[in-house]
């Protein structure tokens, strides 16, 4: 888990160094703008108080309005939204993205509270940072155990609150509520287009590569059923309760349907565990890490893989859906062995990129068909990823490095061109 947001800043430090880029971006970029906390009060069920400290973090809004996710963990703190709130400010920068970056974190296990309870839990968030949030201001999402069903609560609340329909305060809704189509299977869906372009520079054919997938949640899921439909071997999924593994692969599919099964009208979350499933070998969580795959893909947490277990990976190539996954340490010892790491800030954009068509829809009260938000998240990373691959070729750097340089650069313009309108101004 990160510790200090601003000590714990090494790529960002190693860019803004090695691109000599100005004093007030370098300034800029390690100042997250606003830490806000409010402690969320909701009455319990059976009639006692219960008081959960949340935060939400606005890094940088030189770019546009703040966007990122909202995250529902028991271990969840302000050091942590604040390092995942830098990360959005490079990833929509890089994405091109008319955005900066924010995130937003309640510490609560949400698993163990009733429906009522977390639908009260989900509007008190809104009730409490009500007024840094607006479809100009700061846009939140779905990020780690919320889902579009808290966003349809949060949405509503914002339209309680604000007395004014607003479908564009929040992204990752439900569609009856203005949602998109595509922004659930999208996170996944940008994986698989960023896994896709690496093979196609290796001159690899999907169906000769390998696959392991840590964490069969939203974005994983999504990603191990269309990596498996357009062709790769996936041999291996995990979630936090069990690990299956097939070395002939494995159909995701039904596995996801499965899980999805526990999803009733009333439930907000899955209690089916991948692990349920006998048509598999039953394999360690660490044991998957460990296989001996061309892409081990990390959808779970951050710090999956640390100087601690680095030494036991054996696959060719890292994906990292999640925020985060390979730690500073691991990271550059990946680099030593010549693995390459297709970075959580390209890898997982496909989110936050179906966010902004959302946006975009709520604004203007228009309906895009799935196969239009496809063709346009397509047409995005067909321009994005090759950028990063080529740049990493041009400066020698790891792709994280091509990734950060392309985006601090944006971010540093805008700076400059700004000039004094960056000074604050409440
Ligand atoms: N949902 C989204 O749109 C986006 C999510 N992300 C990132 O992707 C990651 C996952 O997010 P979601 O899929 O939304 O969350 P989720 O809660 O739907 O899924 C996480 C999955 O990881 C599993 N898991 C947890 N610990 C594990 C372990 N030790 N081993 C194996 N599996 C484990 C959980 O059981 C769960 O199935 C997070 O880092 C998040 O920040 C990034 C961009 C967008
Ligand atoms: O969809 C969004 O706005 C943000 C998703 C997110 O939190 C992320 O990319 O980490």
């Amino acid at each position: 888990m990160p510790k200090d947001s601003n000590s714990d800043t090494p790529i960002l430090d190693e860019t803004l160094a090695r691109l000599d880029i100005p004093d007030d971006a370098r300034k800029m970029l390690h100042a997250p703008q606003r830490r806000t906390e409010v402690a969320l009060r909701i009455r319990h069920d059976d009639g006692t108080m219960g008081i959960y400290p949340a935060w939400r973090v606005q890094y940088s809004d030189v770019l546009g309005p703040t966007k990122g996710g909202i995250r529902f963990h028991p271990g969840v703190n302000l050091d942590e939204v604040t390092e995942l709130a830098r990360w959005m400010t490079v990833k929509c920068a890089l994405m091109d993205l008319p955005f900066g970056g924010a995130k937003g974190g309640v510490q609560v296990d949400p698993k163990k509270l009733s429906r009522q309870e977390l639908e009260r839990l989900s509007r008190a968030f809104v009730d409490g940072f009500g007024d840094m949030l607006g479809p100009n201001r700061d846009i939140p999402a779905p990020d780690v155990n919320t889902n579009p069903r808290i966003m349809g609560w949060m949405a509503d609340e914002y339209a309680i609150i604000t007395r004014a329909h607003q479908p564009a305060a929040i992204t990752g809704k439900p569609l009856p509520l203005g949602g998109s189509e595509g922004r659930v299977a999208s996170t996944g869906q940008g994986a698989l287009l960023v896994l896709q372009e690496w093979a196609r520079r290796q001159d690899r054919d999907p169906g000769d590569i390998t696959v392991a997938v840590q964490g069969f949640g939203n974005a994983g899921a999504h990603f191990a059923v269309q990596a498996h439909k357009a062709g790769f071997k996936v041999v291996a999924v995990s979630d936090s309760r069990g690990a299956l593994y097939s070395e002939d692969g494995l159909d995701p599919e039904p596995l996801h349907r499965e899980k999805e099964q526990g999803k009733g009208l009333d439930d907000v979350y899955s209690d089916t565990s991948v692990g349920d499933n006998e048509d598999y070998t039953s394999i360690d969580l660490d044991a998957l890490l460990g296989l001996e795959v061309d892409v081990l893909a990390l959808a779970a947490l951050q710090d999956a893989v640390t100087e601690d277990n680095v030494s036991d990976i054996n696959a060719g190539c890292i994906l990292e859906i999640a925020n985060g996954p390979v730690s500073p340490d691991a990271d550059q010892a990946l680099a030593d062995r010549d693995v390459t790491v297709l970075p959580d800030v390209l890898a997982n954009a496909g989110g936050v990129t179906v966010s902004y068509y959302e946006w975009i829809q709520g604004r203007n009260g228009e309906r895009w068909s799935e196969e239009d938000v496809e063709e346009r998240m397509k047409d995005r990373f067909e321009r994005i990823a090759p950028q990063v691959f080529d740049r990493a070729e041009e400066d020698g750097t790891s792709l994280r490095q091509a990734a950060y340089a392309i985006a601090v650069e944006r971010i540093a313009e805008a700076i400059s061109i700004r000039g004094d309108s960056c000074y604050f101004k409440g």
